[in-house]
């Protein structure tokens, strides 16, 4: 069939010409987009943008996006524009353009830009995904049951957790034997996280092949359909997809996850059980729409329960599961990275020590709540560790209405995705003198008055600062306690010194994991 020309093959090339054509010059025009506005940016290669090292995985995302930021400051500029493939991604370099965009002008930047499907898949649908409406209400359903009042309540599982911990490490002081702390750390990560969310007691420290933690990692190692879905969702509109009814998580994994809230929360209903965790409170928010000091998870009396303050039950399960999507390779990592840093630097571990004894004197040799909150030194250590080794190295933020960046005329549109650099800001010198020392005193309360309130984003900043972050806290100091209370800690020779950072995965793993030997206390 000949269309446009006498001939079926002219017709051909000049399709070709004419589709080859308007694709370049549509590639062009995005590409445009920064340069369009007067916002600086990085050369670009086709077809990735500035995407390529990441994509080819030579180079973590979070480094990769980190360089932008220090590219463009050398250039004396506030901030910057990048691209995926060719999504406009708006970098941020200015510590007050940075709070104005995660606090002051929270209501421009509100959501994570997170793709979820509530009614396909309702575990996606969790504080971290929601956003507007949504995440509004389920904030502030949700704050009561993160106070340091119930952090407290908590407090016992952390301990049963560690005192196993504590075992693990008594037999290895025993033998001689090496050990990976991120493997162990992941473990004891999971045994915290079923106990909490789930109500259930695994022991994935001696039992790693327990179903739990089995599908916990299958989870963390998403599959090809996972992945797909999770770059779709950033260059298709969320609302197509969930028309398509696109789904989050692999289906058997969340089936699994599903199906072990189901049978705890019909137990504890049937049986009226109290267990002090935080799937007690998801029950009470579920049955009375109220958060409460007491056991109880029916109502009290009739018209107790709050309708318009209560969740359902899969609201229940996704606030679980973000336990665990929040919770498990924020904490294992910062645990790891922790007893790397002490055992590099035995000077900071000794003064810890000291601490440790000091305050356990204090308080008969109990390990409780308020004595960890009394160890400061501990405290500046891991703030430090958060320092160099943010969890979420890049924290992305999507705009949700225009915005324009003070004491210009540039307007980020609604829908343009912004990447807050905070491991760039990490390791800026301007902010951090010497930024690959480990040192405890910058968090000093004198030093830390002295810098910018978005110089340290760990958890991130303002209304969506990460709601489990006293429980992160407290978790790493438990661990901590167990171990230098009575043991050293050194670095073995099997960890490669300086770090190399895997190229793939979402956090930053260092290549060859994290050797450590512990032996007891001689001092
Ligand atoms: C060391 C451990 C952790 C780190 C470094 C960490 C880091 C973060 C970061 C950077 C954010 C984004 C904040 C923002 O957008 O401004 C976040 C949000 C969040 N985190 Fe964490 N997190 C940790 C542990 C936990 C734990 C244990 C939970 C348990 C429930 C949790 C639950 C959440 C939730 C629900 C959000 C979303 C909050 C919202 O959007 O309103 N995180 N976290």
């Amino acid at each position: 069939m000949v269309l446009l020309t006498s001939s079926f093959l002219y017709d051909l090339v000049l399709f070709v010409v004419i589709f080859l054509t308007t694709f370049i010059l549509y590639y062009n025009y995005k590409l445009s987009y920064w340069k369009r506005r007067g916002v600086i940016t990085r050369k670009t290669v086709f077809p990735y943008g500035n995407a390529e090292k990441i994509v080819k995985q030579k180079l973590h995302f979070g480094l990769e996006w980190a360089s932008m930021y220090n590219d463009f400051k050398k250039k004396g500029q506030r901030y910057g524009g990048g691209y995926l493939f060719i999504k406009p991604v708006f970098i941020p370099c200015d510590l007050d353009l940075v709070k104005d965009i995660l606090q002051t002008n929270f209501n421009h930047f509100s959501s994570h830009g997170i793709y979820y499907n509530e009614e396909g898949d309702p575990l996606s649908g969790h504080l971290f995904a929601l956003d507007g409406e949504r995440w509004r209400n389920m904030r502030v359903k949700l704050t009561p049951t993160f106070t340091s009042g119930k952090i407290k309540m908590m407090f016992n599982i952390l301990i049963k957790c560690g005192d196993i911990f504590e075992q693990v490490i008594e037999k290895h002081s025993e033998t001689g034997e090496v050990f990976e702390i991120k493997d162990l750390t992941s473990r004891l990560t999971i045994d915290i996280i079923a106990s909490t969310a789930f109500g259930l007691v695994t022991n994935s420290i001696e039992d790693p092949g327990n179903d739990f933690a089995t599908k916990c990692t299958t989870f963390v190692a998403p599959g090809i359909q996972t992945i797909i879905t999770q770059v779709l969702q950033f260059f298709l509109p969320h609302s197509f997809l969930r028309m398509a009814n696109i789904r989050v998580n692999d289906p058997t994994v969340a089936n699994f996850f599903l199906d072990v809230i189901r049978k705890t929360v019909d137990y504890r209903e049937k049986n009226n059980v109290y267990r002090k965790d935080f799937l007690h409170l998801l029950l009470q928010l579920k049955n009375r729409g109220v958060v409460s000091d007491d056991g109880k998870i029916f109502p009290q009396n009739d018209g107790e329960k709050n309708s318009a303050t209560s969740i359902t039950f899969n609201q229940l399960a996704a606030q679980a599961f973000l336990f665990y999507f929040g919770g498990f390779d924020t904490s294992s990592n910062l645990v790891s990275y922790a007893f790397f840093e002490l055992a590099y630097n035995p000077d900071v571990q000794k003064k810890l020590q000291a601490e440790i004894k000091k305050v356990f004197e204090k308080y008969d040799g109990d390990l409780t709540y308020d004595s960890l909150n009394e160890m400061k030194y501990m405290h500046m250590a891991i703030l430090e560790t958060l320092r160099k080794y943010p969890a979420v190295p890049i924290n992305p933020r999507q705009c949700t209405k225009d915005y324009k960046i003070p004491g210009t005329n540039i307007v980020i549109e609604k829908g343009t995705t912004t990447f807050i650099p905070t491991m760039a800001i990490h390791y800026d010198p301007d902010i951090y003198p010497d930024p690959d020392k480990f040192d405890p005193e910058r968090f000093s309360d004198e030093n830390k008055a002295k810098r910018h309130p978005s110089a340290w984003l760990p958890f991130g900043l303002g209304p969506r600062e990460c709601i489990g972050l006293r429980f992160a806290l407290m978790q790493i100091k438990v661990c901590l306690v167990k171990v230098l209370k009575d043991y050293d800690v050194t670095l073995n020779e099997k960890t490669i010194v300086p770090f190399r950072f895997q190229k793939h995965g979402l956090f930053l793993v260092p290549e060859g994991g994290i050797w450590i030997n512990v032996s007891k206390q001689t001092h």
